[in-house]
């Protein structure tokens, strides 16, 4: 069966791209499968770190990759923790970035503690081949995390589309139907067949 590798460590990512590829009967493999391999992301967008993943992903495993780069766009923190969203407290530890985030916020009232969640995501064959998608969904952040599904900013992010759920209170066909990556993939799914049997 043929592969693709989606080109990430993170496994709340790697569950949610497993679900959306289920129907089409490819091979998913990950980052988590080839363990000694490392990527700087050192760019200053969504799509530069995208590209710098999936690249380096290409040049490492000579098979077809998707990368994408994704964070929290925070209205009344000027747009961070944006691209630094992995490592905003410091470290790679989503229970720390989440106490820095209420803590930026405890001033500002829920009115104005409006968010998106953006995804860029990069197709990259090693022949070159490249798509590109973005997606985003809107909401709020709340004063206090709430559920366990999801990963990073979920507990604290509330979706537009839901009253009063958070992200982590979704199961993950209900966070791909409206997430900034769900979002994403149905745009590179478009295109997804021409770029794949090319
Ligand atoms: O680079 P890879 O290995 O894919 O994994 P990562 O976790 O470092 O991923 P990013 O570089 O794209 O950083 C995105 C960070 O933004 C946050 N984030 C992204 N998508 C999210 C989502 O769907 N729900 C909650 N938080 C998310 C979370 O803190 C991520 O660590
Ligand atoms: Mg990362």
């Amino acid at each position: 069966m043929e592969t693709l590798v989606i080109a990430t460590k993170n496994m709340g990512k790697a569950r949610e791209y497993r679900q959306l590829f289920s129907p089409f009967g490819i091979t998913v493999k990950t980052l988590a499968d080839f363990p000694d391999f490392i990527i700087n992301e050192d760019g200053q967008t969504f799509e530069e770190n995208a590209f710098i993943k999936a690249q380096a992903a290409v040049d490492h495993l000579h098979l077809p990759v998707i990368a994408d780069d994704s964070g929290l766009v925070v209205d009344a923190l000027n747009g961070a923790p944006g691209v630094h969203s992995a490592r905003y407290a410091g470290d790679h530890d989503d229970a720390a970035n989440n106490a820095k985030l209420l803590h930026e916020l405890a001033t500002v009232p829920t009115a104005k503690r409006t968010a998106h969640f953006h995804t860029t995501i990069v197709a990259l064959k090693p022949d070159g081949a490249k798509l590109v998608t973005e997606g985003r969904v809107d909401g709020v952040i709340r004063q206090q995390p709430r559920g366990q599904n999801g990963f990073g900013y979920d507990p604290l992010f509330m979706p537009q589309e839901y009253r009063d759920k958070t992200m982590a209170e979704l199961t993950v066909e209900q966070k791909n139907k409206i997430s900034h990556r769900g979002r994403a993939m149905r745009a590179l799914m478009e295109k997804f067949e021409s770029w794949w049997r090319a």
